[in-house]
């Protein structure tokens, strides 16, 4: 396939380091400087519970290029803008790995190409230019946005899982998002406003707060036709806390680095939902007030 991975920041690197193994896919990655620099020099190395070396082409223009696949792994902030960039080229499928909700949409609003959608819960970090650390084994989850089957998925599929990409394509891609999002509504703000890894939300007294925020994001979701259980809800985010209990979640990544968060595709999704639905989720809208305040003051550090 050739696949063109829009964002190759930490996940986009991890992803387009492992699709480029083998040499079995033609890799573009579309990045800031210094890292497609350092990329097109010495090559993209993958570090930590991943390995690889490889050589893909990079640049810094997302305009105008073609593919089979456009995989985006920018924030949720930037889709906009990366919509825009590859709807200058041509693609037969996009497939959105962000966290948050409305990447798919955002994306379907600007290109012709098939929208897909997608979780990933491996741990990336970017490092330095050229080098990426991969820091918790996961895998892809992916299937049509709407749910049910199709064919486009299951290739997309079968070319990830051929570069030892762990990757499952389900047919209830809308479920698995609200189980992510109710998953990153308690783990991501509670971790970053108190800047504690990932493991620290199953231990008073931060549980208390990041249960309350998973357990309103189950209840949205069931308002808007979902079925995703409180006991489900807690069950997964508890588990990815337990599975990445080291790890600083990509909010707390973003705080120590003093950017922008992803607080309003994640529990501001969440507190916006709620208001169409008549329910009332003040945990999520207290961590969202706290998140934005703290965002708002960025510019005065
Ligand atoms: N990191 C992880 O372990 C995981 C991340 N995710 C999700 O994946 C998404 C990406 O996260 P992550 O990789 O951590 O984020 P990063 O910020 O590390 O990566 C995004 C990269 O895309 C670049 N970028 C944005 N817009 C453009 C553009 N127009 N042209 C070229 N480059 C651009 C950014 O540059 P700049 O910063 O200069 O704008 C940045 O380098 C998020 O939604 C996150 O929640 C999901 C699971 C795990
Ligand atoms: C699953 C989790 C919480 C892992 O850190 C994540 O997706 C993130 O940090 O954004």
């Amino acid at each position: 396939m050739e696949v063109v991975v829009f964002g190759a920041g930490s996940l986009g690197s991890l992803v387009g380091a492992v699709l480029a193994r083998e040499s079995i896919h033609d890799i573009t990655l579309v990045g800031r400087q210094p890292h497609v620099e350092a990329i097109r020099e010495t090559g993209l190395r993958l570090e930590g519970e991943l390995e690889a070396h490889v050589q893909p082409r990079a640049t810094t223009d997302g305009r105008d290029l073609e593919g089979d696949l456009a995989v985006v792994t920018v924030k949720a902030s930037d889709t906009a803008v990366a919509a825009e960039a590859l709807a200058t080229g041509s693609f037969d499928a996009a497939l959105s790995l962000q966290n948050g909700m409305g990447n798919e949409e955002t994306l379907a609003e600007t290109l012709e190409a098939t929208v897909l959608a997608g979780t990933a819960s491996y741990g990336a970090i970017y490092r330095q230019p050229g080098v990426v650390t991969c820091t918790g084994l996961g895998e892809i989850v992916l299937g049509a946005r709407d749910g049910g089957s199709s064919a486009l998925a299951e290739r997309v599929g079968e070319a990830f899982t051929a570069t030892g990409l762990e990757t499952i394509v389900v047919d209830d891609m809308p479920r698995r998002l609200w189980e992510k999002l109710a998953v990153n509504a308690g783990i991501n703000p509670v971790t970053a406003l108190a800047d504690v890894d990932n493991g620290a939300v199953l231990e008073a007294p931060t549980a208390e707060i990041a249960r309350a925020a998973t357990r309103e994001t189950a209840r949205v979701a069931r308002a808007c036709g979902i079925s995703l259980s409180d006991q489900e809800a807690l069950a997964a985010m508890e588990t990815v806390a337990a599975e990445t209990a080291a790890n600083t979640s990509s909010m707390r990544q973003d705080v120590r680095a003093g950017r922008r968060t992803e607080i309003d595709a994640i529990n501001g999704y969440v507190v916006t939902r709620a208001a169409e639905t008549g329910l009332e989720v003040p945990t999520n809208r207290l961590l969202r007030a706290l998140v934005r305040t703290w965002e708002r003051g960025l510019g005065h550090r």
